[in-house]
């Protein structure tokens, strides 16, 4: 028994997935949708959210934040390029990179967000990473 909350974001970007032997091993890009879940066995009690789990607009700024913040990069795993390539990218280039260390997949990006909102203290039980409209992974928070 309990409520819960859903709510979406997501954002566009670029990545490649590393020892990976097939097409994705290739720089590509996607625009991943997130969906993160909140779960409370009660409600509050009192002040502005009361019978809320809660407020819509709070729990969405925080996820639109933390998915805002991966918008329009490139998401490299640490370890993965060269220096000299980070340097040409950032440096000579100017793009923006989002420094991960883990392989950037769905399902690793479906945790990190989920520890990025739990570090918020909001009450997380679930976050799905779409990677494709029809491809998604789950992380769950026990
Ligand atoms: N479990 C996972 N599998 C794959 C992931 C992942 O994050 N978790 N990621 C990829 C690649 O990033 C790839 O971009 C997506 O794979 P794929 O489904 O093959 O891509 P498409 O939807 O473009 O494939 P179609 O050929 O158009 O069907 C791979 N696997």
């Amino acid at each position: 028994m309990g409520y819960g909350l859903k709510t979406e974001a997501s954002f566009d970007g670029a990545h490649f997935l590393t020892d990976y032997y097939g097409k994705c091993e290739n720089l590509h890009g996607h625009r991943w949708r997130v969906v993160a879940y909140l779960r409370q066995d009660g409600l509050r009690d009192e002040g502005t959210m009361r019978d809320m789990v809660l407020d819509f607009g709070v729990f969405k700024r925080a996820v639109r934040e933390e998915v805002g913040a991966l918008d329009h990069t490139f998401l490299v795993e640490e370890g993965s390029l060269k220096p000299g390539t980070l340097r040409a990218l950032t440096e000579d280039e100017g793009f923006r990179l989002t420094m991960l260390p883990f392989r950037t997949t769905a399902e690793n990006l479906a945790r990190y967000f989920a520890e990025r909102l739990l570090a918020r203290d909001l009450p997380v039980s679930q976050v799905d990473v779409y990677e494709t409209p029809l491809n998604c992974a789950s992380y769950f928070v026990e």
